[in-house]
């Protein structure tokens, strides 16, 4: 398929996807959402595929939702149109996406970056959910995701006022992962990549879920769910390849089964 809004590309077992509307600063318009929910799901579906990277430029990963197509609408076109819905194609992909961030990552930009599994950051990062100063607020998970990563007093400060946190914050405040420098981020995302993508994909899959589940329910039910999932991880050749290869002091060789 042809893109006109991203870029899409593989190295080995990693699939990464670049936003590319540079004159707009990768704002973000039905056009991209849908094109970069077609490649995720081509790269969900495409079983070489083990991780996945959406990156952006130098000065923006994304300035947010495309402000200039949402101006027009009223209550009855945002929401028969749905306007945010496309953005659950995100967290619906089964594997690990890593944002990798540099420049502006504001509104729906910070959004896309939070429904990533991780967030990598060069250290010209800028997070921010800044609605605020268009007269609404944020409509694609922002005032509950980045609460849960950053706590109710930063993240309220940051909703009210629009102000901008940059990579240093965001690493002090657990919503990045690690801060590298500029010149460095995508290379250092693809490689985070690459080594998840060695490893066995149902593994990797059943490791994903685990850990968001730590957001949508109780302490008790999610260490529940992660019991079962560990066992049933004994019905895989990888459990029995992992474990022999560690035995036998060599490098496991995972087949997916
Ligand atoms: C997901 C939901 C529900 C909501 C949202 O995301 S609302 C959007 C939230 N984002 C913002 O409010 C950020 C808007 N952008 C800015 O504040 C600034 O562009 C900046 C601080 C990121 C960068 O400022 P700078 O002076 O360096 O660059 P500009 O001249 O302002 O921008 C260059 C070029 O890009 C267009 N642009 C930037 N952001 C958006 C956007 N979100 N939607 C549409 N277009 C955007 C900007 O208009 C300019 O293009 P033109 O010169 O053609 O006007």
């Amino acid at each position: 398929m042809g893109y006109e809004n991203i870029r899409v590309e593989k190295r080995g077992k990693v699939g990464w996807i670049t936003l590319d509307r540079p004159k707009a600063l990768n704002a973000l318009n039905a056009a991209l959402i849908n094109e970069l929910g077609t490649a995720l799901d081509g790269f969900d579906a495409d079983e070489r595929i083990g991780c996945i990277v959406i990156t952006g430029s130098e000065k923006a990963f994304a300035a947010g939702a495309d402000i200039k197509e949402m101006q027009p609408h009223n209550f009855s076109s945002a929401y028969q149109k749905d306007l945010i819905t496309p953005f659950d194609r995100v967290s619906q992909n089964r594997k690990p996406i890593i944002a990798a961030v540099a420049g502006y990552a504001l509104g729906g930009g910070c959004e896309l970056a939070m429904l990533c599994d991780f967030i990598i950051a060069a250290d010209t990062a800028k997070f921010g959910q800044p609605e605020i100063t268009l007269g609404v607020i944020p409509g694609a998970g922002g005032t509950q995701r980045l609460t849960r990563f950053v706590g109710k007093s930063k993240a309220m400060e940051m909703v009210l006022t629009g102000r901008m946190m940059d990579a240093e914050e965001a690493e002090r405040s657990g919503l990045v992962s690690r801060i590298v420098a500029a010149d460095d981020l995508l290379e250092e995302a693809l490689k985070a990549a690459e080594k998840i993508a060695e490893f066995s994909l149902p593994v990797v899959m059943m490791a994903k879920e685990s850990v968001d589940r730590a957001y949508e329910t109780t302490l008790s039910e999610g260490v529940r769910f992660e019991r079962r999932v560990f066992q049933a991880m004994f019905a895989l050749e990888d459990q029995k390849e992992g474990m022999t290869a560690f035995i036998e002091k060599r490098s496991p060789q995972f087949d997916n089964k």
